[in-house]
């Protein structure tokens, strides 16, 4: 569920009329996500996202994020950009949260990403990072290794009540990554969590990349590691699909590609990808209530991903 705030039709109506796009016809909370609190709009001209920001997003960092969505979109990218009033303030206040009216792109995400889509996907976050190139905004990555190390202390012993002995693999695990985290790598802004359910496809075409609010200045390369942890895998971690990865890495080559220095660090960028995900989710398993109409996230299935990881060579993760 992700529905957090509700809003009344009458403040949804009086929200809409600050704005050029018609009157509204329809208000349908949306199921998916697990940030913001998402409406569906449709209105007497078209449909439209309202998102209002829960606690995660950081109100400070909407600029970027707006800014960000138009340098994409000028450039081509299939990314929805964020919708002004008659003002132009596309920033508001809705059922006491800041709230943006966002454009809707069409398309579904996948469960089960097949190899074709895998290759559409990274030639997305290719065209994505082509296009990002020039763009000029930053914003510091709060999921960095100094974070994975303030998420794991706050776990504490709370680790081995998900999985006995998952403590000190995460405290081994980060003692690598100090010692492996590579420093040279070219930086640039990335999406971050370019996972199935933020790519909008219809059959094998890329029809929209959404949700960007982790989207942050880092390592590059860094970002076609958490994709492949994202899509080449069956769901719980159980299972590496190699046909998957290549297809993967084989699309970004096309619209991108990765130097030689970021090939060597792929293992080691894949590693900590996984464990992030493993760290954010753990933190979330221990501090949402079982009651919470949120669903938990699996640590376990990164905990998987980086047991693949760890003994992979670069050929199966590459496909080359
Ligand atoms: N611009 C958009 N166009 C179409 N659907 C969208 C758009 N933005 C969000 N959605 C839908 O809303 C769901 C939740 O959005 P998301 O940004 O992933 O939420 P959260 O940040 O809460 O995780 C997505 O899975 C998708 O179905
Ligand atoms: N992709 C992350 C969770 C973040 O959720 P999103 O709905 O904002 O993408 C994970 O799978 O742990």
């Amino acid at each position: 569920m992700a529905v957090y705030t509700h809003v009344p039709a009458e403040d949804m109506d009086r929200f809409l009329a600050r704005y050029d796009v018609g009157s509204l016809v329809s208000a349908k909370g949306i199921a998916e996500g697990v940030e913001n609190s998402n409406y569906l709009l449709e209105t007497t001209q078209d449909r439209f996202i309202l998102t209002l920001y829960e606690k995660r997003v950081d109100e400070a960092d909407l600029p970027f994020f707006m800014d960000l969505l138009d340098h994409l979109a000028e450039r081509g990218c299939r990314v929805p950009r964020f919708i002004g009033d008659r003002q132009g303030r596309k920033l508001q206040q809705l059922g006491g949260r800041p709230a943006c009216l966002i454009e809707f792109l069409t398309g579904v995400s996948v469960t089960e990403p097949t190899a074709a889509q895998s290759r559409a996907a990274g030639i997305a976050l290719g065209e994505m990072h082509r296009a990002a190139a020039d763009f000029a905004g930053r914003r510091r990555n709060a999921l960095d290794p100094a974070g994975w190390h303030d998420l794991a202390t706050r776990c504490g012993a709370d680790f081995d009540a998900i999985a006995p002995g998952l403590g000190e693999r995460v405290r081994q695990e980060l003692l690598w990554l100090d010692a492996h985290w590579p420093a040279d790598l070219p930086s640039a802004v990335i999406h971050a969590d370019l996972f199935p359910d933020n790519v909008l496809m219809l059959g094998d075409r890329v029809t929209g990349l959404i949700d960007f609010y982790f989207s942050c200045t880092d390592i590059r390369a860094y970002d076609l590691a958490v994709t492949h942890g994202a899509w080449c895998f069956a769901h719980d971690g159980s299972a590496y699909h190699a046909d998957r990865g290549a297809a993967l890495v084989a699309g970004y080559d096309v619209a991108f590609g990765l130097s030689e220095a970021e090939h060597i660090a792929f293992p080691a960028l894949c590693r900590g990808a996984a464990l992030r995900f493993l760290l954010t989710r753990a933190y979330d398993w221990i501090n949402t209530p079982p009651d919470a109409l949120v669903t938990r996230k699996d640590p376990l299935a990164f905990l998987r991903r980086l047991d693949f990881y760890a003994q992979a060579t670069l050929p199966e993760l590459l496909g080359r």
